[in-house]
């Protein structure tokens, strides 16, 4: 299926252009498991052994059967040795498989713990369906490289070369005809085998598509359902199982041609050899004997060249897939395309704050770690310019640490030196907003200029233009969504960002988070430059209540307990007391291990809201974040919510994002921000006077 409505992530041009794997990729999983991989070699090598001495001893029989002489004990050595090649295959199909799950299992986890750490941009691209197709199903393809047959492949080498040597002594001439057609079958399955890494790669890939789009109409059922549209996403996902289904036939019809390869190559050679031969004995050139021994070691020969052709393609078929899953193991995880150009000093005092920053009791940063003045001050904007990239990016696989993820936040980002000279051009200063810290306001507001002002408008174009060719790179586009914000926000009050949809105020959570980094300007929190600041300690500093108040599949208390493992029975309780939610413990007598449903379906939209609400204030951080947390709430609830969210706040600092005025008019300070701009601070009383656009707000919203 097209689907238009997602990011397809990053696609490639060519059939050949996709991520590619190459078999030293494939060797530290194997290499994971050597001891019993050497293990299984060996009970390989004595299966060849085994195998190599049967048509030795069935030589034996014939010899003795022709000197009438008694066969007893070459018969039970044949019995002990067939048996013994029986329990040695056996036990080692058991130690294959086993480490083929081994195989999977650990291609899985270091693909889920890199998957789960890629920056933020990545899944903003990606789509869901596709990486939960790479964990779930590309990596069951490693399983085949040991299971079907690489390491038999490896001991059958041995009996490969034995049957070789063996039959250049029994017969030059013969050895040389079966050479001749074993190689032509050898350069065959060779010239196929990059077909089959290509074409399983793009198999994985439909699978990948089927995944996302599957995902898609199934997050989305109940709108899809309303829309009447399931007929038509019906249609699209089995578009994409086709998709997936024709590559499957490609990799069919490749593998196909493989595998007679290696029987017709018998065949050929077992005719020829059958032939000759006969002429051959006929002639007195050789025995009987021999020229059944020399069929023998044909047949011990051509079958671990099966095992070979088949180890082949299924290592192709791997590779294909390996690609898919090297393509993210290989991407620069949170953080690894940082910058370190961050000023020394900062970094210094960075060091202080890990000292005080885990006490989480509300009291604000590391008490006494750092400056005092500077903690005044929990967070500060300081003429912050940040561009979301865009659209697809094509990639290899290989991505450049500095270069692909980059977009906002890296080359361009942090040094003073770097900033957009728009941020600090006067422009930008009259038109927009207080630019620098001396701007600020006495007791932390900013300083903001007319957002109605023509020319600062023209300001915004001409940021807009520079912040977007600051932040892509080739093939990336950007449009600049923060422009020159300047503000701050003193410790412990309770701060509203508002403004129309599209402003850009869950933006500005997204950025004290550091999903992103600006694109120029400096964001601090506690006083320190957050890049100075290690993300686990910024967040645990953080509680973040996003818009749609996720609420994670499974149990009341696995969502509590999300970012406090270890609070006990009685805190979740209060803490839903706090927000109103007893009502839902009682609902179950499964209380608090009572299901959510996936994505909390089993919860109304408001309680949603408020378990994410009463998850954030659990783990009682110095800062909360909430993002229109109360859009949700009926008028009684709304209330109750924020007498709670008063209760908690005490001491913390509050960022609310409201789109309904009456639940933030009572705040210390309201920033208004209009198309990425700060266009006014203030309180309600004051914003109703200064700012037209919250007067605007304000008047639709019946509160002047
Ligand atoms: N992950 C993203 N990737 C690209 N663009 C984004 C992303 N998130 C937001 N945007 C864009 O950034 C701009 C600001 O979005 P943001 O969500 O910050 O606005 P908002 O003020 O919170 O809006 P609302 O009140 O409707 O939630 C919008 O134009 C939006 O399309």
């Amino acid at each position: 299926m097209t689907n238009t409505a997602q990011p397809r992530g990053r696609r490639r041009g060519k059939d050949d252009g996709g991520p590619r794997a190459r078999f030293s990729d494939l060797l530290p999983y194997l290499l994971e498991h050597k001891k019993v991989l050497a293990f299984v070699i060996v009970l390989s090598v004595l299966g060849a052994a085994a195998s190599l001495a049967q048509p030795l001893l069935v030589s034996q029989v014939i010899t003795l059967v022709t000197n009438n002489q008694s066969l007893s004990g070459l018969v039970w050595a044949l019995v002990a040795l067939v048996v013994v090649s029986g329990l040695i295959s056996g036990f080692q199909h058991y130690l294959l498989q086993r480490t083929g799950e081994g195989v999977v299992l650990s291609s899985r986890r270091k693909l889920v713990r890199r998957m789960l750490n890629l920056p933020i941009r990545e899944f903003d691209v990606r789509r869901t369906g596709d990486l939960v197709s790479r964990v779930g199903s590309d990596t069951t393809l490693l399983r085949a490289v040991l299971t079907q047959g690489l390491v038999e492949a490896i001991g059958g080498s041995l009996t490969f070369v034995g049957a070789l040597i063996a039959m250049l002594i029994i017969d030059p001439v013969l050895l040389g005809l079966t050479v001749l057609v074993v190689g032509v079958s050898i350069v065959v399955v060779v010239l196929l085998s990059a077909r089959i890494r290509v074409a399983s790669r793009k198999a994985q890939e439909k699978v990948g598509d089927l995944a996302a789009s599957v995902e898609r109409a199934i997050t989305a059922v109940r709108t899809v359902r309303a829309a009447n549209a399931t007929d038509r996403e019906v249609a699209a996902v089995e578009k994409d199982a086709e998709g997936a289904w024709q590559m499957g036939i490609q990799v069919a019809k490749i593998s196909a041609l493989v595998v007679p390869v290696a029987g017709i190559a018998m065949q050929v050679a077992f005719l020829t050899v059958i032939g000759v031969g006969g002429y051959r004995v006929a002639s007195g050139a050789t025995s009987i004997a021999s020229l059944v021994s020399f069929i023998l070691f044909l047949f011990l020969m051509i079958l671990p060249l099966g095992q070979a052709f088949g180890a082949f393609t299924s290592v192709n078929s791997a590779l294909g897939a390996l690609g898919r899953i090297q393509e993210i193991i290989n991407l620069p995880i949170e953080g690894q395309t940082d910058r370190d150009d961050v000023p020394l000093h900062v970094r210094g005092a960075a060091a202080g704050v890990g000292a005080g920053a885990g006490a989480s009791d509300g009291a604000g940063f590391g008490a006494g770690a750092f400056d005092a003045a500077a903690v005044e001050l929990a967070v500060e904007f300081e003429a912050v310019e940040f561009a979301y990239a865009e659209g697809a990016v094509p990639g290899d696989g290989s991505v450049d640490a500095r270069g692909d993820l980059s977009g906002p936040g890296t080359p361009a980002t942090a040094s003073p030196a770097a900033a957009s000279p728009a941020a600090a051009s006067p422009a930008a200063t009259a038109g927009g907003v207080a630019a620098t810290p001396a701007d600020s306001l006495p007791g932390g507001t900013a300083r903001a200029g007319g957002g109605s002002d023509p020319s600062a408008i023209g300001a915004r174009e001409s940021l807009a233009t520079l912040g977007s060719r600051a932040t892509g790179g080739p093939g990336i586009q950007s449009t600049t969504v923060l422009r020159g914000v300047s503000f701050s926000v003193p410790r412990g009050k309770r701060i509203a960002l508002v403004g129309p949809s599209g402003a850009g105020k869950s933006t500005i959570l997204a950025l004290i988070e550091r999903f992103y980094d600006p694109t120029s300007g400096v964001i601090r929190v506690g006083g320190i430059d957050i890049r100075a600041l290690d993300r686990q300690e910024l967040r645990s500093q953080i509680g973040y209540v996003e818009q749609d108040a996720p609420v994670l599949a499974g149990s009341i208390r696995s969502n509590l307990l999300l970012a406090t493992p270890d609070a006990t029975d009685e805190q979740c309780t209060a803490v839903l007391g706090a927000v109103n939610l007893l009502e839902v413990l009682e609902r179950s007598p499964q209380g608090l291990d009572a299901p959510v449903g996936e994505e909390g379906v089993m919860l109304s939209g408001g309680e949603r809201q408020r378990l994410a609400i009463a998850r954030a204030l659990l783990a009682a951080p110095p800062i909360l974040l909430l993002d229109e947390s109360t859009s949700s709430l009926d008028g009684l609830n709304e209330q109750m919510l924020r007498e709670a969210i008063d209760a908690v706040a005490e001491n913390r600092t509050l960022i609310v994002i409201a789109h309904r005025l009456s639940t933030v008019v009572d705040s210390d300070l309201i920033i208004v921000l209009d198309h990425g701009s700060v266009v006014g601070v203030g309180t309600h009383s004051e914003l109703v006077v200064s700012t037209p656009l919250y007067r605007e707000l304000a008047k639709r919203q019946l509160l002047v």
